[in-house]
């Protein structure tokens, strides 16, 4: 089996601009196809982490092994090949509300491309393909050319999925993917996460809210409290006793 999605995570510690310390020397080593639900609470870390793996910014400390490859010192062609490689979805969609479904869609793919090209919405015929199959997986090509404004939260998030998948991901980032949507909405959201998981082996790694969430979806749990990591199990081994102690305030106020 390659090791494509594999994660290890050493000795990582981000120390913000303002001197808050949002990690505290983390070690986390993640194989192919896990799917590790991260909780904490609010101010835990959970962000930092997340966007320390595709290197949305840098950490202080450590190193980030992604595939075998150090993200933290990656730059240039290097490192936008490894950004393709984790994609990520947010809390918040982030899509371009007044375009359509299928142009948010192809940008997913602009790491492929050079910059005049994109700019110019130049996508190939495959890639055009490879958006009806996105589409198709998280079950919204009949939204193609709708405008992603109109479009419940749901949907927009599955539009953000989709749009994730056009990078031909090995590791899926999601941040609060859940928050804000109805349990009905919910439960479609985190299935699709969890269809990408199982059918394709794609490494997922969520922040939730929801202990509930966690506890169905995950097979491994993280605990994150005041920057360090205080609680990882295999789903076999998770009680739900174990959260009261994950979810105690951090003893040293930062
Ligand atoms: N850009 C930033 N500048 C300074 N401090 C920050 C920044 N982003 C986050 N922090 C701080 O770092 C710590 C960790 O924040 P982070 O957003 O990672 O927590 P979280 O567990 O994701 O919380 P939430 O569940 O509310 O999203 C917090 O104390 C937060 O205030």
């Amino acid at each position: 089996m390659s090791n494509k999605g594999t994660i290890k995570v050493t000795g990582v510690s981000k120390v913000y601009d303002n001197g808050v310390v949002g990690l505290d020397n983390i070690n986390l080593d993640i194989a192919a196809g896990e799917f590790v639900v991260i909780v904490g609470l609010s101010g835990a870390g959970k962000s930092t982490l997340l966007r320390s793996l595709n290197r949305l910014h840098d950490v202080t400390e450590g190193s980030i092994e992604i595939d075998g490859q150090d993200i933290t010192k990656a730059s240039g062609k290097e490192l936008r090949n490894m950004r393709r490689n984790v994609a990520m979805i947010f809390q918040n969609y982030n899509l371009v509300k007044r375009a359509t479904v299928s142009r948010n869609v192809l940008s997913g793919r602009v790491g492929y491309y050079g910059t005049w090209q994109s700019a110019f919405g130049l996508f190939t015929k495959e890639d055009q393909e490879r958006a009806v199959q996105s589409l198709t997986r998280v079950n919204l090509l009949d939204k193609y050319y709708t405008k992603a404004r109109d479009l419940s939260g749901g949907q927009q998030q599955r539009v953000g999925i989709a749009r994730a998948l056009m990078q031909e991901p090995a590791v899926f980032l999601a941040d609060e993917p859940v928050s804000g949507l109805d349990p009905k909405t919910t439960k479609v959201v985190m299935g699709d996460l969890k269809r990408l998981n199982e059918e394709d082996g794609l490494t997922v790694i969520a922040n939730l809210h929801s202990i509930d969430l966690a506890l169905a979806y995950a097979t491994r749990i993280v605990g994150l409290r005041g920057g360090k990591l205080v609680y990882d199990q295999p789903i076999e081994n998770v009680k739900e006793t174990d959260f009261a102690d994950i979810y105690r305030e951090a003893e040293v106020s930062r």
